[in-house]
């Protein structure tokens, strides 16, 4: 069945670079993003490129050749979900914050609404495109939903699930790994796989898409995303392992990444993972383990996140402590707000937890980050609850030039690893603060024996102090 009308219906980090590659490279498919803000949607149809609500390198060029020609973006939900023969089901899974499941399952309840919206609309057979990340069986609950619509429309369910990562997500889409379909053991089944196939074949090696039971394809994405968090938690313990022994996490990694069986990628210490999906993700299985009664599986992958929130607070920690035990009224300098380099995307992000505990030690932050707008991290201070909006805005400045950033700053604190960084005139910035001159890496971003040849006390995660001098 050859496809020429998609709908994908959630326009964010994932459901608006996607389909604007899928759209860029079958340019016989109309593709309609729909999302119920307006305001994304207005940024997604801006004629100013540099105002698309995501910043991902390349993806302006590519918003730039197909917006119009057969890529769209809509709030008309139920106009493109009408017109479309397949129908992407892109929206957010967040973990969910109230009743069964609180804190660890994933809230389905806009997955909910898009099945029950397009049931209500759909007229003519549709094939539905799990996009979102999803506890595995959810395609059971969509399909129950469907299928219990009595206009007689008939549906197919498939998973295919979303790799992408932020910062690269255009390269991934662009050459992904795998491209992975999960689609029901049946001629139907194997029909509207095919197509989806065929949609990814127009740039894709055939023997790179891979097409699984749903079952296999909703989990795996869940476990990807496990075993790559699994890998920074691991080194993140090896880091301070590295700290107290004097050896260097960075050697260490090299070391154990020339193994062709370990690999060398996501073996980067740091101050902690964020990012919208690894912390969900895990709580996800957790849950979905512990629902099954496996609480062995289910306590070894939440060893991750205890893990990972250890490293930010001892991030932290070892702030205070190097400050002489108080950071009371002091300033403390942020490099980086966003959870990983090239996006704007602070979700999860280890600097709101690390400026959360610092203030709550009174000390005064200063962030200069060169993508995150103000706006987006007092919200993400707000969402924490710790305290009064305005005490957030007391405590915490945003600031737009990282040598004013620093000025007088009593540490400077690096949470993001973004290029330019290294880049800085470190001696005019040496110059300007209160000394003893601390810098905390928490990227391993600098080079350890030019910042102490400068007169930084330099600490890096996974260095030990000693090594630097
Ligand atoms: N952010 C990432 O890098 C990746 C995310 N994922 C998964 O993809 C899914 C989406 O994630 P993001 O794109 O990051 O989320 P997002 O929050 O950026 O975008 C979701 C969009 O869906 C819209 N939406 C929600 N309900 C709607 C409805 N009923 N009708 C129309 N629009 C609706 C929201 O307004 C929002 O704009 C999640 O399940 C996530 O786990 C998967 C791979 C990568
Ligand atoms: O499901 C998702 O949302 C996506 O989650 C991650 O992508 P993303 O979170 O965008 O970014 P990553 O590059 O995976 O980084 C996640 C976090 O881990 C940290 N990290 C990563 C690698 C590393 O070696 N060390 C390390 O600390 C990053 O700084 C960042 O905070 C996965 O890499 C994607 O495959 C997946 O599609």
């Amino acid at each position: 069945m050859k496809i020429k009308n998609i709908c994908c219906i959630g326009a964010g980090y994932v459901g608006g670079p996607t389909m604007s590659v899928l759209a860029l490279k079958n340019p016989n498919i109309k593709v309609t993003v729909v999302d119920i803000n307006q305001d994304r949607i207005n940024s997604w149809n801006d004629e100013n490129l540099g105002d698309l609500p995501i910043y991902e390198p390349g993806l302006e060029e590519i918003v730039n050749e197909a917006r119009g020609r057969n890529l769209f973006f809509s709030t008309d939900v139920e106009k493109a979900i009408d017109e479309a023969e397949m129908i992407f089901i892109s929206v957010n899974t967040p973990t969910k914050t109230y009743g069964k499941g609180k804190g660890m399952a994933a809230d389905l309840k806009y997955i909910e609404l898009c099945a029950r919206q397009i049931a209500k609309v759909a007229t003519t057979d549709k094939i539905v495109v799990e996009k979102s990340t999803l506890p595995v069986r959810t395609a059971q609950a969509i399909k129950d939903i469907l299928d219990n619509t009595g206009n007689g429309v008939k549906f197919q369910i498939l998973s295919n699930p979303e790799f992408l990562a932020e910062g690269t997500a255009v390269q991934d889409l662009l050459t992904p790994d795998r491209v992975l379909i999960g689609g029901e053991e049946s001629e139907e089944g194997t029909i509207a796989m095919n197509s989806l196939v065929e949609i990814y074949a127009t740039w894709i090696p055939k023997e790179n898409i891979l097409t699984t039971n749903v079952w296999s394809s909703e989990l795996s994405k869940l476990v990807a995303n496990a075993f790559l968090a699994q890998r920074v938690s691991s080194i993140n313990a090896i880091s301070e392992l590295c700290e107290v022994t004097g050896a260097d996490v960075g050697e260490v990694s090299r070391a154990i990444g020339m193994d062709s069986r370990i690999g060398p990628k996501f073996l980067k210490a740091s101050v902690g993972f964020g990012g919208s999906c690894f912390q969900k993700d895990i709580l996800n299985l957790v849950y979905i383990a512990k629902t099954y009664g496996l609480n062995e599986v289910a306590d070894y992958w939440e060893q991750v996140i205890i893990m990972n929130d250890y490293q930010k607070r001892r991030f932290a920690d070892n702030i205070v402590s190097t400050l002489y035990n108080t950071v009371s009224g002091k300033k403390i300098t942020f490099l980086g707000w966003a959870f990983k380099k090239d996006t704007n995307d602070t979700r999860e992000s280890a600097a709101i937890y690390v400026a959360d505990a610092l203030m709550n030690e009174q000390a005064e932050i200063i962030v200069y980050d060169p993508k995150v707008s103000e706006k987006r991290i007092y919200e993400d201070l707000d969402y924490l609850g710790s305290r009064s909006p305005e005490e957030n805005r007391r405590l915490l400045k945003v600031v737009k030039d990282p040598y004013i950033a620093s000025e007088e700053a009593h540490a400077i604190a690096i949470l993001t690893e973004w290029d330019e960084f290294i880049e800085y005139d470190w001696k005019k910035i040496y110059d300007s603060v209160v000394k003893p001159a601390f810098v905390f890496d928490g990227r391993k971003l600098l080079d350890a024996e030019l910042m102490s040849k400068i007169g930084f006390d330099y600490s890096s995660i996974g260095i030990s102090k000693t090594q630097n001098k």
